[in-house]
């Protein structure tokens, strides 16, 4: 963990570090996803199965390759009531936030007579990416396949690694609630690749959502034109900004939330208070060793932790834009006026009381973001990642006459005469 203070002559470059530092995406990563991806699109599911073997250690051919609905059905049949009830909470919750997303067909006419508008329809196959390499992911499967569902999307493909072929009761329980329509036992760059190309066995998809490690995020950013993808949502990452009023506790608790996440994961605290920041390093480090996930917390948290003592919580702002975080905390009075003034992040965790962790199961966002500075441009998972719109136009002779000339003159201009004849042909004769 890096301790800075914007007070510090050298904090700018310091920092700038920080900003640029490239935890997810290093040469290594793209040039293995290159190699695994090649062959899967040229070997499909004998690449897929080696992999899986290298990777997962388990043969699929003995393990099987689809998990059936029977299974996800038992799986959902023999959940603890409160983990069932938890399931179905944050799947209630999730539907009724995606259903707002819905979008509105336009269909008008101009002043000109001409009908304008657009029409939106779903994508007709989705594949949704689950992790399950350190931790299972039920709810990333509620978060990919609810919005899905919302769009109208026909045919949901679920892949999702299985380490040692073995698989946690919730994702199935999860798959059962949420509509999901298939399930394949693999993971990693190899399981995106064998959506976006087809193998043997499991037939192409038209878009490919969900968030994973370094190789799944990496896969995804390689594969996108062959497929289309939601964004790239990698190693998990937090920023919160607090101030001297804050239980330490509660805070180290949230840095280490994202932290556990992945060794490449990214947590960092702004606050205006110093005494402050030591009491939130002095917890953290506290914490991690009673947490089960504490060698990973303990990597990412001394590799990529920050600390940043800053002169006023309305410093800090500039700087979260830089870092463009996917979640960013906002622990104080008036989260709102900070709120205000900040431009890039993935999602928003308003007041002292909304922890960042109740967004990744039951409050109703997507938790699927954009990390590794990408909430510059990109958003998190919603329903119009599973739909697309399709324009359309209607003229009569009136409009036409209209219009038309204008067209005339500017394909004679670009040069392609075939243009101009197509438009002129139906103008009245002058
Ligand atoms: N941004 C988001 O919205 C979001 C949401 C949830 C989770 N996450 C992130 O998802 C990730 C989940 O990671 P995970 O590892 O638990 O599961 P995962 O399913 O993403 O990755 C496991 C797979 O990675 C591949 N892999 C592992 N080591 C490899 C190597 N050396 N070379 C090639 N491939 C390799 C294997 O195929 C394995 O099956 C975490 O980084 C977490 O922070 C992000
Ligand atoms: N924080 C993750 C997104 O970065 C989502 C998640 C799922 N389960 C726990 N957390
Ligand atoms: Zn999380």
């Amino acid at each position: 963990m890096i301790n800075l203070s914007t007070a510090d002559p050298a904090f700018d470059r310091a920092f700038t570090t920080l900003v640029n530092a490239r935890r997810e995406a290093d040469a290594d990563v793209a040039r293995d996803v290159r190699t695994i991806v090649a062959s899967v699109r040229d070997e499909g599911d004998a690449a897929l199965a080696a992999f899986t073997k290298k990777f997962d250690h388990h043969d699929l051919n003995e393990t099987g390759w689809r998990i059936e609905r029977s299974e996800w059905l038992a799986a959902y049949e023999g959940l603890d009531p409160v983990l069932r009830d938890a399931l179905e909470l944050a799947a209630e919750r999730i539907t009724a936030y995606h259903e707002k997303q819905r979008p509105a067909d336009s269909d008008t006419t101009d002043a000109a007579g001409v009908r304008l508008g657009a029409r939106w329809n779903a994508i007709q196959a989705a594949g949704i990416y689950i992790p399950g390499g350190r931790a299972a992911y039920p709810s990333s499967v509620l978060m990919n396949a609810i919005p899905a569902r919302v769009a109208g999307v026909e045919r949901i493909a679920m892949v999702t690694p299985t380490p040692n072929g073995e698989i946690n009761p919730l994702v199935l329980a999860a798959a059962h609630i949420a509509g999901v329509t298939e399930m394949w036992r693999i993971g990693g760059a190899q399981a995106v690749a064998a959506l976006a190309y087809g193998t043997g066995r499991i037939a192409p998809v038209d878009v490919i959502t969900g968030p994973g490690n370094a190789w799944v995020a990496e896969a995804k950013r390689q594969l996108y034109g062959v497929v289309g993808i939601d964004m790239v949502a990698g190693p998990s990452e937090i920023v919160v900004v607090a101030d001297g009023q804050n239980d330490a506790n509660w805070i180290a608790a949230d840095l280490l939330s994202q932290s556990e996440h992945d060794p490449t994961s990214q947590s960092i605290l702004f606050t205006d208070d110093a005494a402050f920041a030591r009491a939130v390093a002095d917890a953290v480090d506290l914490q991690i060793g009673t947490l089960s996930t504490a060698q990973t917390a303990r990597t990412a948290w001394d590799a990529n932790g920050a600390i940043i003592v800053t002169a006023s919580l309305e410093e800090a702002l500039p700087l979260v834009d830089r870092l463009a975080p996917e979640h960013l905390e906002l622990a104080c009075d008036d989260p709102q006026a900070l709120f205000d003034r900040v431009r890039h992040a993935g999602s928003v965790f308003m007041g002292r009381h909304t922890p960042e962790a109740i967004g990744d199961y039951v409050a109703g966002p997507n938790h699927v973001l954009p990390t590794g500075r990408r909430a510059r441009f990109a958003s998190g998972l919603s329903v119009l990642d599973f739909m697309k719109r399709t324009s359309f136009l209607q003229l009569d002779p009136a409009s036409l006459a209209a219009i038309g000339p204008a067209a005339v003159a500017l394909a004679e201009a670009e040069g392609l005469p075939a243009h101009a004849r197509s438009v002129a042909l139906r103008l009245p004769l002058t």
